[in-house]
């Protein structure tokens, strides 16, 4: 014998009453108790929507895709149904009373008349100022478009200048880095110049010092007498030099005091 409820509230307190896993789908109600336990997808899942509408929930893939077989086997756990009257049938309707018509027209005809014929005026009055209104609202929107017509057309060129300004840019750093490049081979060209002159200032300078000649000439300090004036000879050169480099040496050996100036001057 099936039970009748008249909503799924109803069914709810039911089950809650006597603590049975009811369920409700497409107006019926079915007791799951004694299958929760055999229940494939375990006693939990049916506990959770315990009391509930299955309408979407055994086809609803975030929980779990039911095979189609499962509305066969739900079949034997049927208990109930779920009657839901309709509340429009509940609803008293209009009573429709017959009258009898007359040939000639009555005092409320034309009321009637007069006023479906206002009416009719009303309605149109509506319609053109609707018409109108959608016009205007037309003319609106066009000028919208317009504007946004306008406002790509300027972002378009924006994006173009934009662009253009990036391609100068690009260029400008190419040219920048290529004169950079062309800066570093100068510069590394100056320094190997530099490098190069130098290298023949000092051979310069070296071939000037090879053909220098030493030449040991005593100077006397007046302040001490040396005891050189007595065993060193003088080497006196022939002419003075302009460009002398001179090195004061001190005599340490042969118990001499006094300085050994070294003449070196240039034999052009
Ligand atoms: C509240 C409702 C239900 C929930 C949340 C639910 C959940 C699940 C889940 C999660 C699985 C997957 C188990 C796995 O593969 O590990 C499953 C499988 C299964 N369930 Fe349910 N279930 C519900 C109702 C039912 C009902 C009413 C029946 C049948 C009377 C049923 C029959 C089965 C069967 C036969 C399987 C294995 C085959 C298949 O996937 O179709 N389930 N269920």
């Amino acid at each position: 014998m099936l039970k009748k409820y008249s909503s799924i509230a109803q069914m709810q307190q039911d089950g809650v009453k006597s603590d049975r896993f009811l369920f409700a789908y497409r107006n019926n109600v079915f007791d799951l108790t004694h299958f929760v336990d055999d229940h494939p997808g375990g006693r939990f899942s049916l506990q959770t929507f315990k009391g509930k509408d299955l309408e979407n929930i055994l086809f609803n893939a975030s929980i779990h895709r039911h095979q189609p077989s499962v509305l066969s086997s739900l079949e034997q756990y049927k208990c109930g149904v779920i009657e839901i009257k309709n509340p429009q049938d509940t609803k008293p309707k209009p009573q429709v009373t017959a009258t009898t018509k007359s040939n000639t027209p009555s005092k409320n005809d034309q009321i009637c008349k007069t006023q479906m014929s206002d009416d009719k005026t009303n309605r149109s009055n509506i319609t053109s100022k609707s018409k109108v209104s959608i016009q205007q609202q037309s003319n609106i929107l066009s000028t919208d478009s317009n504007q946004v017509k306008k406002s790509n057309l300027k972002q378009n060129s924006k994006t173009k200048s934009i662009n253009k300004t990036e391609n100068i840019i690009a260029e400008s750093t190419t040219t920048i880095k290529s004169d950079r490049n062309i800066l570093n081979q100068q510069k590394l060209q100056e320094t190997q110049q530099t490098q190069l002159s130098k290298s023949s200032l000092s051979l310069a300078s070296n071939q000037k010092i090879s053909l220098l000649s030493p030449q040991i000439i005593h100077e006397e300090d007046e302040s001490q007498p040396s005891p050189l004036n007595n065993n060193v000879e003088k080497f006196e050169c022939g002419f003075i030099p302009e460009d002398i480099v001179n090195l004061q040496v001190p005599i340490l050996n042969y118990q001499l005091t006094g300085y050994l100036r070294l003449k070196h001057t240039l034999q052009n």
